[in-house]
């Protein structure tokens, strides 16, 4: 019998066993002991570089792990500190267009989480559908549209594992209201107000970028911008209780008008990510430095 997305077998599910080994082995390698886990967007990886008291992994090492395939991610594990917090950087992720399941693309927010990684923070490049947006503008994330998560192709599809979390997770809460005022009122403070919005993000499935109808369609629907990660790994870190804050570098402005000569093209996105990546580095820089190491004292 066929089998679909919500349905996906066992096989390709992941055990807590298989998580619980990556884990276990990324804490033989190291004695870091991450609470702040980073996922670097296509381009964004030099944030990474940043961390002092580096140990790097490289993917291909790591039980369980996938490789990624994409250009501007390059495809390890970056232990080390900033700005007083022990981190862990992907640099690099995985996405569903290169073949891999949502189970997959979502596994090694899991084991952060098994870690005892407490914030997520998530960064892409993604296409501008505000039209008052501009090319190297960086999105603060408020809210998401989780586009295969609507139609059924959601990592948290199958026998729920409470020991993560909850059957049925809230999502109207995903993206950290404290950190978001924390990220805005920072990007202030730097005199880079100018260029720093807040809104929604839709994930897509990518490969291709949107078609000028799809663009309009989106842009109906309520996002302000559109890319082909993130959100997957947001229902997954909400699921097991992490705090989450996003930014989305608008690295294009997708096309909505058919008299257009554009061409969204994944050599763009890695320029754009050029001009803005240390403007990007900075404010992530800015909020961890105001961030309390420990977030249960958060705001307090
Ligand atoms: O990993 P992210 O979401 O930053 O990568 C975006 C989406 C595609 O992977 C790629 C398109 O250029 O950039
Ligand atoms: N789907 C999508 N992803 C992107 N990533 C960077 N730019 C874009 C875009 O225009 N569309």
């Amino acid at each position: 019998m066929a089998t679909t997305a919500t349905t996906a077998p066992a096989a390709h599910r992941c055990s807590y066993e298989d998580y619980e080994a990556t884990a276990d082995w990324l804490r033989s390698q190291t004695e870091q002991r991450p609470k702040v886990a980073i996922i670097c967007g296509s381009g964004l990886g030099g944030l990474a570089e940043q961390l002092e008291n580096r140990v790097v992994i490289p993917y291909k090492d790591i039980p369980n792990f996938p490789q990624t395939t994409v250009e501007g991610h390059q495809g390890q594990l970056v232990f080390g500190t900033l700005e007083g917090h022990q981190c862990v950087c992907m640099q690099g992720r995985f996405h569903t267009y290169e073949g891999y399941d949502v189970y997959k693309v979502t596994y090694p927010v899991r084991v952060f989480s098994l870690l005892g990684v407490r914030t997520l923070v998530v960064t892409n490049a993604a296409g501008g559908l505000n039209s008052s947006f501009s090319v190297g503008d960086i999105m603060l994330i408020k809210d998401h549209i989780n586009m295969p998560g609507l139609v059924g192709n959601n990592p948290l599809c199958g026998p729920n594992d409470d020991r993560f979390g909850v059957r049925f997770p809230c999502m109207s809460d995903a993206y950290d209201r404290d950190l978001l005022a924390l990220a805005q009122q920072t990007a202030e403070g730097q005199g880079i107000g100018a260029f720093v919005h807040q809104g929604v993000y839709c994930m897509v499935g990518g490969p291709t970028f949107e078609s000028i109808a799809e663009g309009r369609a989106l842009r109906t629907l309520g996002a302000d911008a559109v890319g082909m990660s993130t959100a997957l790994e947001v229902v997954v870190a909400r699921h097991c209780g992490l705090r989450v804050l996003g930014f989305s570098l608008i690295t294009n402005m997708v096309v909505t008008d058919y008299d257009s000569t554009l061409k969204a093209n994944h050599a763009e996105v890695l320029d754009t990510t050029l001009m803005r990546t240390q403007d990007l580095q900075g404010l992530v820089r800015g909020i961890l430095a105001q961030m309390p190491v420990d977030p249960e004292d958060l705001y307090k």
